[in-house]
C-alpha cells in the first residue's frame, strides 16, 4: 500500500463558532487521502472552500470534528508541518533575494550563516543564480514565484500547498512556470496540492484533480488525468484528455448554476 502524505477523516468545519447551524458548514464529514509523491489539483468555484481546506491543513484553522493526518501522524498543532506558497509571493521588499529565501530556515532556528549557505547551494537548481543580492522589486513575476517556491521547499516538509501561484502571470510565463514546477516536483519528490481555476493547468500538471462541487463539501469528485509522464503541453489536446476536460467543465457549470 502506498504511503499517505495527507489524510482527512470525517472532517467538518465552519467559520461560525458557538451557535452553529449546518448551513454554515464549509466542510461536512469530508474524507480523502493523498499518496506520497502525488500531484493533486483542486478546482471549484469561488467561495467553495478551497483556501479553507489549505487553512485547515496548515493549522490556521481547526476542524470542528474529524482528524487531519500529515504523513500518517496527527498533530495537535500543524504549524510548520507543510510548506505553503501563496498566490501573492509575500517577499519582503527590503530584504535581498538571499535573505528572503533564507527566512524559513532562520524561523526554524538555523543560524544566518548556515541558512545563507544552504540557500546559495540551491540557487542554481531554482534558476536564481546571480540574483541573490537583488531585491524582489528588481525581479520579474516568474522569478519572484521561483523564490517563493524555494521558500516553501525550504520549509523542510514533503507536502507543499500551492494556492493559485501562477494566476497573476502572463500566459507565456505561466506555461514556462508550469513546466518548471513539474521538473522541481519530480526532482524534490514532493507531494503537491495545487489550487487553480484553470482546467488546462490542472490537466497538464496533475495526477488527480479534486473538484469542489457542493457546499458544504462532503465528498470530493475526483478525476484521474489519463496522461503518462513526462508530459508535453500539447498532450492536453488528445481526445481522452479533452473528454475529461468536458466532464470537468460540466461539473463546474452545474455548481455555478445552483
Ligand atoms: N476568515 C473567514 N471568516 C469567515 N468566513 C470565511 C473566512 N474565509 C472564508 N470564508 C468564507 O468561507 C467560504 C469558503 O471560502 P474560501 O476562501 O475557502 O473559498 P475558495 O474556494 O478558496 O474561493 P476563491 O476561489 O475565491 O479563493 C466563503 O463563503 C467565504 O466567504
Amino acid at each position: 500500500m502506498s504511503k499517505k502524505s495527507l489524510n482527512f477523516k470525517d472532517v467538518s468545519f465552519s467559520y461560525t463558532k458557538g451557535q452553529r447551524s449546518d448551513s454554515d458548514k464549509i466542510l461536512d464529514k469530508l474524507s480523502f487521502d493523498v499518496n506520497q509523491g502525488e500531484f493533486i489539483s483542486i478546482i471549484g468555484p469561488s467561495g467553495s472552500g478551497k483556501s479553507t481546506l489549505f487553512r485547515l491543513i496548515t493549522g490556521l484553522e481547526q476542524p470542528l470534528d474529524g482528524d487531519i493526518l500529515i504523513n500518517d501522524q496527527s498533530f495537535p498543532n500543524r504549524f510548520g508541518k507543510v510548506g505553503y506558497m501563496p498566490q501573492k509571493d509575500l517577499l519582503m521588499p527590503w530584504r535581498t533575494i538571499l535573505a528572503n529565501a533564507a527566512l524559513p530556515l532562520e524561523l526554524r532556528g538555523v543560524n544566518k550563516e548556515e541558512a545563507y549557505k544552504q540557500v546559495k547551494s540551491l540557487l542554481d537548481d531554482f534558476g536564481l543564480k546571480g540574483v541573490e543580492q537583488k531585491y524582489p522589486g528588481d525581479l520579474s513575476g516568474g522569478m519572484r514565484q521561483r523564490v517563493s517556491f524555494l521558500r516553501s521547499v525550504l520549509s523542510g516538509s514533503n507536502v507543499l500547498l500551492l494556492d493559485e501561484p501562477f494566476s497573476a502571470l502572463d500566459a507565456i510565463t505561466r506555461l514556462i512556470m508550469q513546466e518548471w514546477l513539474i521538473e522541481q516536483w519530480s526532482r524534490w519528490e514532493k507531494t503537491i496540492l495545487f489550487i487553480t481555476h484553470d482546467v488546462d493547468e490542472a490537466l497538464f500538471l496533475s495526477d488527480r484533480i479534486f473538484v469542489f462541487t457542493e457546499t458544504p463539501v462532503c465528498q470530493l469528485n475526483e478525476v484521474i488525468v489519463p496522461l503518462k509522464r513526462p508530459r508535453d503541453i500539447r498532450d492536453i489536446h488528445v481526445p481522452e484528455v479533452l473528454s475529461v476536460k468536458e466532464q470537468l467543465i460540466n461539473q463546474l457549470r452545474k455548481q455555478v448554476k445552483r
